[in-house]
């Protein structure tokens, strides 16, 4: 499709038709026309209608059977030799309903693997079996039994968005074999319930919350279903989505894998009687007022009457011009979307993918690595007016130097290539405050750089010194001693604080710091932790156990996007922070927490931490080294009486520094306000090998260690769920204990 935009820079949406009651045959002429209105996908029911009369003869005479005998337990069961469809009933309570729709299903699947069929969308089990569990085990047996037969098929699973039978749009399904199941196999109240039961399952008219919603983006959706009942009609008669539609779409439409889209029922494919007619392209581009969205979107889903009569009214409506004016208006829908955002460009290959944490203590990092590092549009520019915040404090509190030229001492150690140096000469020209420039960098590669930087760019105004900053004594003066430094300037923030052993590493350069008036930029930093749902990293993790068995057992450096946060309470403002207290030392213990979104600080101090995450967060002061930290948190209400799919323990990371008033941030509820844009670090991710289901409002407890030996540091990561239960609060599940110690950072 052409287009006068950027495409590369637009989601791409792939965007299929399905019709329920398909009568023609998909052939090459109808493939034909469906790519002519600019369809990518059409679906084909492996069944027909004449096989579904056959099955229902079957079962009324077997029924009859029943009724005028008693069946031997030997009875054979109705011998099915098909295909089948979404009339199946796979978790039926009744034995017969049940196999026999395995039968059906499992003919389906041979047929549609010995067709070498990719894709099959099965019917998921119906909301009844969801709400009571019953019949929920034979259909993911049925499942399972399904891949074994077709091992390359790509089973798509249908599932209702909501589980409140008001948001299912669907009409039942004629001749479904669920209302045949026989009364004893049926729970008290599932037969009224069962009128209920739709199932289809579809984005519904009017979405469910937010929370509910992310916790779909959470999940690997492969496949959008968009019923023509989804759809609004404007003041012009056009089908439009209304706009949390459009939104939860755009959003889907985001992910690193975006779902197809599957228009259902939103009428044929034109033009198949008349293989001449030419049939308009369905390019997107519409006028304002056709794609105008609609006034009233409270109205509720239309009945199959109402449906009829819009269906009719469509034809004599302006829209007759268009045969497919719904995946005109999906294909408008793309062609609007905004374009990526910095943060998405940079990171469009990154999202979700999981990389061990990097080591640049015990590794040497390679040029590329650097060169990623400095295309931050904003951490250097961040750290620049922070070094000159501190300048300017410097002259303006008439603060003694440590040189003996009067000029303040700036050490940057860890340089790396050297843009901070580059930033901190800027900031004394800037500022106007003479200063003695020093670098340190251990890594020997980057050693070569910085001299020749120091040669090109720098006008040799900087002393280089290649070592661990941890054995350097400090600036050589021409007397042989060391002097002292000013102003302390590092960037060893990995993604949980300190995988890059920054407590290590500035511990041990400490000793230069200027006693009386010395600073350290970052002056603190704090790491954040959630529990978040993340169902797609945990199945990446699993088909990496063949070739690691440890992949459970280390935390992840990744940027996470297809994720949910399993605590969103508000909880109380933090208390003001000292921060002339923090200008001194560079990791203090962290405040007491709250953010929007429970991200729970920790201090990255050596040491045991136990976080719990509150049903109501309250603050709690931070203990004395070495002891545990208790918080709690509590899972989101959603309204979904199932449970929550899992509470991966989480990342978080943000690592914001702070200087004066400028910080950085990668904690999701700051950084936007704090730091839009940086790139620099992702959250890290401590998974856990047996997820833990949360029903709705359960506590989530964490214990976290921070190990160290003579050698190396590593954590030690394990979560407990808990629910009050008349008044007691009871322990749902624990988790093992995780350990990195064996790919734990060398000192
Ligand atoms: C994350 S990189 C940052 C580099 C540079 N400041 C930048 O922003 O691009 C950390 C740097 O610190 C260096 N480093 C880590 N530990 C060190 C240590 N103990 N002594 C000296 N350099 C160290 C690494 O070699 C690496 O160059």
């Amino acid at each position: 499709m052409e287009s006068s935009n950027n495409m590369g820079d637009m989601p791409v949406f792939y965007v299929g038709q399905h019709e329920s009651k398909r009568s023609v045959p998909v052939s090459e002429h109808v493939l034909q026309q469906a790519q002519d209105c600019n369809y990518d996908m059409l679906t084909t029911p492996i069944t027909t209608s004449h096989f579904h009369s056959r099955v229902l003869t079957l079962l009324s005479s077997y029924q009859a059977e029943i009724e005028a005998g008693t069946p031997g337990s030997d009875l054979p069961m109705p011998l099915l030799l098909a295909v089948t469809s979404p009339w199946i009933d796979l978790a039926s309570p009744d034995p017969v309903i049940a196999s026999l729709s395995l039968q059906v299903f499992n003919q389906e699947i041979a047929y549609a693997a010995f067709c070498g069929v990719g894709n099959v969308i099965i019917q998921g089990p119906s909301l009844h079996s969801i709400y009571s569990g019953q019949g929920l085990p034979q259909y993911a047996r049925a499942i399972q039994e399904a891949l074994d037969v077709g091992p390359y098929l790509n089973l798509q699973v249908l599932l209702p968005m909501t589980g409140d039978p008001s948001w299912d749009d669907s009409s039942a399904v004629m001749g479904h074999l669920g209302p045949f199941a026989r009364s004893e196999y049926l729970q008290v109240g599932a037969e009224e319930q069962r009128h209920e039961e739709k199932p289809t399952l579809s984005l519904p008219r009017h979405l469910p919350a937010v929370s509910l919603q992310s916790r779909w983006c959470s999940e690997p959706l492969r496949l959008l279903v968009l019923p023509g009942s989804s759809f609004l009609e404007n003041k012009l008669g056009y089908p439009v989505l209304s706009k949390p539609n459009q939104a939860f779409i755009a959003r889907c439409m985001r992910l690193k894998t975006p779902p197809w889209l599957l228009l259902s029922d939103v009428g044929p494919i034109p033009g198949l009687n008349d293989p001449d007619s030419l049939v308009p392209v369905a390019d997107g581009y519409l006028s304002a007022s056709a794609a105008a969205d609609a006034g009233d979107i409270q109205s509720p889903s239309p009945t199959p009457a109402e449906a009829g009569r819009q269906q009719h009214q469509k034809h004599t409506s302006k829209i007759k011009n268009d045969p497919t004016p719904h995946l005109s208006y999906i294909r408008y829908l793309q062609r609007n979307q905004p374009p990526k955002s910095l943060i998405e460009r940079f990171g469009s290959g990154y999202q979700d993918y999981l990389q061990s944490p990097l080591q640049p203590l015990t590794d040497n990092l390679e040029s590329i690595t650097y060169e990623v590092f400095e295309k931050d549009p904003i951490k250097y520019e961040w750290y620049e007016r922070a070094i000159a915040h501190a300048l300017r404090d410097w002259k303006a509190q008439d603060k003694s130097a440590s040189s003996t030229s009067g000029a303040v001492v700036v050490a940057v150690v860890g340089a790396g290539r050297g843009p901070l140096v580059t930033r901190t000469l800027r900031a004394s020209e800037t500022t106007g405050v003479a200063i003695e420039a020093w670098a340190v960098e251990k890594n020997p590669n980057a050693y070569v750089l910085l001299q020749r930087h120091n040669e090109d760019t720098w006008k040799r105004q900087v002393t280089v010194v290649k070592s661990d900053m941890r054995a350097w004594k400090g600036p050589h003066r021409e007397d042989g001693t060391y002097g002292k430094v000013d102003i302390l300037v590092s960037e060893l923030l990995g993604s949980f604080a300190d995988n890059e052993l920054s407590p290590e590493c500035l511990d041990g350069v400490q000793h230069v710091l200027n006693p009386e008036h010395g600073i350290s930029i970052p002056s603190s930093y704090t790491a954040h932790l959630t529990p978040i749902a993340a169902p797609r990293l945990h199945t990446d993790i699993i088909h990496r156990l063949p070739s690691d068995p440890q992949a459970f057992d280390l935390p992840y450096v990744v940027m996470l996007h297809a994720i949910d946060f399993l605590s969103t309470k508000a909880a109380p403002p933090a208390p003001p922070q000292d921060l002339s207290q923090q200008t001194k030392s560079r990791r203090k213990t962290c405040p007491p927490l709250t953010t929007r979104n429970n991200l729970s600080r920790m201090s990255s101090r050596p040491g045991n931490s136990r976080i719990r995450f509150p049903r109501n967060p309250r603050a709690i002061a931070p203990p004395p080294r070495g002891q545990r930290r208790r918080r709690r948190w509590g899972s989101d209400r959603r309204g979904w009486r199932e449970r929550a799919q899992c509470a991966l323990l989480a990342d978080a990371v943000p690592v914001p520094a702070q200087w004066g008033k400028v910080e950085l941030s990668t904690n999701p509820v700051t950084m936007e306000s704090k730091s839009k844009d940086m790139i620099s670090w992702f959250p890290i991710f401590f998974p856990l090998k047996t997820p833990m289901y949360l029903p709705d409002g359960a506590e989530v407890e964490v214990s976290m260690w921070r190990q160290t030996d003579d050698r190396k540091v590593w954590y030690e990561w394990l979560v407990e769920a808990f629910v009050e239960l008349g008044g007691r609060r009871v322990r749902l599940g624990i988790s093992e204990m995780h350990s990195s110690k064996k790919s734990g950072c060398l000192m």
